[in-house]
């Protein structure tokens, strides 16, 4: 998605210095070639077919199952013991997690650590600490996620001009080696780092679709710097417990000798455990198809029942994660539909995946058909911080959305007018909300649109534009088909909501969907403005 806010030479001139600033880079830095030379090869687990291994079908788990209970003990740590930042960039929110779980092992071990989001920080504020612990995924085409959009335009404009000499660092990139360029935007900011004269505590730890190996290393790193650095007769406990990483397929012997960091880390006891939240039993209520006879392929509408715990503490714009039997273990997101009710229930919007090869894809087709009414759902709810209301919620809202891209939308609208419901009668007028919505037919495609009726008529909705790609014939040419043409057309309203202070949250598609109304944002209010956006949590975007 970067590549449409930060990468494009017509924007900030950053493609191509990010080209030639990767290649000078790897050119100048023998270490680093070292390193590209195994990435190149690092990723042979993969099938020879090209299929990813069993073990990256395991969910985002952390720690590992083998990893045993984790256990710190502060010891003689010095409770006032070494400042940590831990600094994370996270699009849908695993990487944020990762980021509170990696603070919580430094705090067990005696260190101070605060966590931040790269979107708080400046490179220059970067420079002035002693040691960070950065972990970042990758979004779009190899681009940083959007909370890291600002941060990374900084490290451009001051690039060749700020000395990270006095910081320690230690990097986890998160990625998925489907993508052409995996982890691009950890490999680049770990480059940035180097050459400015940052030192690495150990090699970059990258971590492919969760795998656990991967973050048992990670683990293993932090528990190995904490006990280093809280001084002599800490004990640090179960580190030694999580694998190592000669102890797992396709990690090499050669990064560990790499790294300033001894792993040998004492036994001991006391548990500060930690781990992602398990998959439970939800109960499909009912499923409705949205669009019968479409000429696409079929949506549906799902509503699940939570058992009881599961049912707190989530937000508009959280994702769930759910297994399908039969795929492998494999944990698919999908973007909840609706907002916290009292009833606990979630609701989904699932679209079937057809294959290239005809076939149907495994969860979607489940989902959209062989699950039936009343059976189980493995499913856990994630925090999706980056597309929550946050800051916003006073503000005029432009929902932007596309095909299943309506849940998140949706979620949005319904979150807006429970809270204009649960303030009563006394509080101000709410912010108004603006939907724009693109699907393919209006007879067929016209997602909630009773509900979206019933909202323009009592206020929910102040306004809602439409356009159906596929009703186009017998319209005139210049009449908005996909839901940028929209914005488009309604230019000069949308300069006025963004004034006025809206926020602007898009959700669906990246291809296509996301990355023409980037572009169309981009050249309706300038690209310095939708920067501007992104930096202070205006533009937030749930992309797939
Ligand atoms: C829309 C989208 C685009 C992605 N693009 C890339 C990519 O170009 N390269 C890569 O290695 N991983 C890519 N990923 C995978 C994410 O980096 C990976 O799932 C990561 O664990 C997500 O962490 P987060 O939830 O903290 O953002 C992409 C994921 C999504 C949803």
């Amino acid at each position: 998605m970067i590549d449409t806010l930060l990468f494009q030479p017509e924007r900030l001139g950053a493609a191509l210095g990010l080209l030639l600033g990767y290649g000078l880079l790897c050119a100048g830095c023998a270490r680093q070639a070292r390193r590209l030379a195994r990435d190149a090869g690092g990723h042979a687990r993969r099938g020879d077919d090209g299929t990813p291994p069993a073990d990256h079908a395991s969910d985002r788990a952390w720690p590992p199952a083998s990893a045993g209970p984790t256990a710190f003990a502060a010891g003689s740590a010095d409770p006032a013991g070494p400042d940590w930042l831990v600094a994370y960039a996270s699009q849908t929110g695993t990487v944020a997690a990762w980021a509170e779980q990696t603070a919580r092992l430094l705090r067990a071990a005696g260190a101070r650590a605060r966590v931040a989001s790269l979107c708080e920080l400046t490179p220059a504020a970067l420079a002035r600490e002693e040691r960070a612990l950065i972990l970042v995924s990758t979004a779009g085409q190899g681009d940083p996620p959007d909370d890291a959009l600002g941060f990374a335009s900084d490290c451009f404009e001051r690039d060749g001009a700020l000395a990270l000499d006095g910081l320690r660092y230690g990097l986890l990139a998160a990625g998925d080696s489907d993508y052409p360029v995996f982890c691009g935007f950890g490999r680049w900011l770990d480059h940035w780092l180097l050459a400015h004269g940052a030192r690495p505590c150990f090699e970059r730890v990258e971590v492919d679709r969760g795998d656990a190996t991967a973050l048992a290393l990670w683990q293993r790193r932090i528990g190995a710097l904490a006990a280093r650095e809280a001084g002599p007769g800490t004990v640090i406990a179960s580190v030694a417990s999580v694998p190592g990483p000669d102890a797992a397929a396709g990690t090499d012997a050669d990064a560990r000798a790499a790294t300033d960091v001894d792993d040998g880390v004492a036994p001991g006891n006391d548990a500060a455990t930690f781990a992602e939240p398990a998959f439970s039993p939800w109960r499909l209520v009912a499923r409705h198809r949205l669009n019968p006879g479409s000429i696409g392929e079929p949506v549906c509408h799902l509503l699940l029942e939570a058992p009881d715990a599961d049912a707190r503490g989530w937000q508009a714009g959280d994702l769930v994660e759910l297994r399908a039997p039969g795929d492998g273990g494999r944990a698919r997101r999908y973007t909840v539909c609706n907002a916290p009710g009292a009833d606990g229930r979630i609701e989904l919007l699932v679209r079937r995946h057809r294959r290239d090869d005809g076939g149907i894809g495994i969860a979607s087709g489940w989902l959209t058909g062989g699950l039936a009414p009343g059976g189980e759902v493995r499913l856990r709810l994630r925090a999706h911080p980056s597309f929550r209301i946050g800051a916003n919620a006073g503000r005029p809202l432009v929902l932007i959305g596309s095909g299943t891209g309506m849940a998140g939308l949706r979620a949005h609208w319904q979150a807006r007018a429970d809270a204009v419901a649960s303030a009563g009668a006394a509080a101000p007028a709410a912010a108004p909300v603006w939907l724009l919505f693109g699907e393919r037919q209006r007879e067929r495609d016209a997602f909630f649109a009773d509900e979206i009726a019933a909202a323009l008529a009592d206020g929910r909705l102040a306004r809602a534009d439409l356009a159906f790609s596929r009703d186009a014939a017998g319209t005139p040419a210049a009449a908005p088909r996909h839901v940028q043409d929209l914005l488009h057309a309604e230019a000069d309203r949308l300069r006025d909501w963004v004034d006025a202070g809206a926020a602007l949250y898009v959700c669906g598609r990246l291809a296509g969907m996301g990355e023409g109304v980037d572009g169309a944002l981009r050249e309706l209010l300038g690209g310095a403005a939708v920067d501007a956006l992104a930096r202070a949590g205006r533009y937030r975007r749930d992309l797939y």
